[in-house]
């Protein structure tokens, strides 16, 4: 069927060019900003005509448009509301940035998502909601604003070179500022399956009501499945089940699914039938997320990869200066040896390769044959610990961890006001990732194997952080100061992190 939408210009500025998808709130379409060239933009026209009750109607969809606006500025996990408007028919729309991307319920539907995946989603869901929550000045006076739609098909996950995959949330265009406007609570906005006992009940809402909404769209996130069922896809039905059924624990749904036991709380923490027994607020959640996702580069079983390794690196010049870099070709078949003018001993040191023509940063590990073999089964993790003063030194610690044996510990300094320091921690930031060249010290001649490492996002977000800010810091002591008092945070940290490790790799 002909769309007698398309081509059509609204308020003389937005062409349509196709309609994206329909939902329960209106009709999504692809639209240019011809004022800005041409740009795309998405606009959604609500399934509401205003000429009924209009002036309240109107009062109420252009208060939401604003705040979505106000939202969308503060937090980069909010979709961007740029322009609102009502058409000749008497249709309320809003123009919002146009996001190239997938919904949320496509790609759970698609694939299960990993840990580490789930993670990073629900940490920028968290952000959103948490820049929501804390409310945006309204007549002078903060207001915080709930979603009360929280779902999967109101999240879109957009493709991004900065974070990898960039979640933004949709639709807060429903959402209210939480006035004590009685003559408004009566609406009914959400969707069942996800709704909170006190919002299927009508009741006033709070943060609370958000997190509810949220613990059923993680648990769905993980394991694929909903929570809780209801008997009929009713109203009634649905009332009873978040009533009166206690949510489904993950092992009934998966035996063999692998989430931390921490993570499994969390989650049936949110689905409390009481608002008063779930997380108060949305930072008790993040704490709890960003502390998983710290270890999340221990989330994945390490990737200790002998034979792909012979089609990627290759042998190392003999006599590497610390200046230049090691070049690989791909067409050789070696490992790089140990350079020649470090000696033979258990020392770890970074220096960056070439793999395929790109600049990565490896760390050169050098250990007894047999330390390396009993790690081979493990996994690693990374954390990275700033000092700004007295001199600023970041250090980077990489853990090789297995269940049977002692953590191995590999630290290394970085000086930020060294040119070494900071090219390295510029290239860790700009890559992710990084290589442990594990060398065995009875046969430094070629590497005996290596394992790739991720950085994960917080993480990358901190170190540009600390580059910036080394770069204004005077450094008033030596740089062994500074070191002094990180191998001492090191230490402090270092029973938190077993325990972690631990918990996580459960087995
Ligand atoms: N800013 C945007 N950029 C690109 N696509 C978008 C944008 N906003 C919404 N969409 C897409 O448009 C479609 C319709 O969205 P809409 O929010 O109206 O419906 P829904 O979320 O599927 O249902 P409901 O109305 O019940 O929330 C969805 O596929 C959504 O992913």
């Amino acid at each position: 069927m002909i769309d007698l939408n398309i081509g059509r210009l609204i308020a003389q500025r937005y062409q349509l060019q196709e309609l994206i998808g329909t939902g329960a709130m209106g009709q999504v379409y692809l639209a240019n900003d011809l004022l800005l060239g041409g740009v795309p933009v998405a606009i959604k026209f609500l399934a509401l005509s205003i000429q009924n009750n209009k002036i309240r109607v109107q009062e109420r969809f252009e208060r939401e448009a604003k705040t979505c606006a106000l939202l969308g500025q503060k937090n980069i996990h909010i979709v961007r509301v740029m322009d609102y408007g009502v058409d000749e028919k008497s249709i309320p729309y809003y123009v919002m940035e146009y996001l190239q991307g997938e919904s949320l319920s496509d790609v759970i539907r698609s694939q299960s998502l990993s840990l580490i995946r789930f993670l990073s989603f629900a940490r920028q869901l968290c952000l959103g909601l948490q820049a929501a929550h804390e409310g945006i000045p309204v007549d002078g006076e903060i207001c915080p604003i709930i979603h009360r739609d929280i779902k999967p098909s109101n999240v879109l996950v957009v493709p991004n070179p900065s974070f990898g995959e960039l979640v933004k949330i949709l639709d807060f265009g429903i959402a209210k500022l939480l006035q004590s406007d009685s003559s408004e609570t009566n609406y009914y906005l959400g969707t069942w399956a996800y709704s909170s006992p006190e919002q299927i009940e009508g009741k006033e809402l709070n943060n609370r009501s958000d997190i509810y909404s949220l613990g059923v769209m993680m648990f769905e996130m993980l394991t694929g499945k909903m929570p809780i069922q209801a008997n009929t896809n009713s109203f009634g039905g649905w009332y009873k089940a978040h009533h009166f059924h206690p949510p489904r624990s993950f092992r009934e749904i998966n035996p063999l699914l692998e989430v931390p036991q921490e993570l499994e709380n969390l989650v049936m923490r949110c689905l409390a039938k009481k608002s008063s027994d779930r997380p108060q607020n949305i930072s008790e959640i993040l704490q709890t997320i960003t502390s998983l996702e710290q270890l999340d580069s221990l989330a994945q079983p390490s990737t200790l990869c002998h034979k792909n390794l012979l089609s990627q690196l290759t042998s190392t010049p003999q006599n590497i200066t610390e200046e230049e870099c090691l070049n690989t070709d791909a067409s050789s078949s070696e490992l790089p040896s140990w350079p020649k003018n470090k000696p033979i001993a258990d020392i770890v040191f970074p220096h960056p390769i070439r793999i395929h023509n790109q600049l990565t940063v490896a760390l050169w590990v050098m250990l007894p044959k047999q330390e390396i073999e009993k790690r081979l089964q493990g996994t690693r993790y990374n954390q990275f610990l700033f000092l700004n003063a007295p001199h600023p030194m970041i250090l980077w610690v990489t853990v090789l961890h297995s269940h049977e044996h002692t953590p191995k510990w590999l630290p290394y300094y970085l000086d930020l006001k060294s040119h070494q320091g900071i090219e390295l921690a510029r290239l860790l930031l700009e890559t992710g990732c990084y290589k442990i060249l594990l060398f065995a010290r009875e046969s430094p001649q070629r590497a005996f194997t290596y394992i790739q490492t991720e950085i994960a996002s917080p993480q990358r977000q901190l170190l540009q952080q600390w580059i910036t800010m080394s770069q204004r810091a005077v450094s008033t002591a030596s740089p062994q100061f500074s070191r002094g008092l990180l191998k001492k945070e090191l230490e402090k940290i270092k029973p938190q992190v077993i325990m972690k490790l631990a918990a996580v790799y459960k087995t």
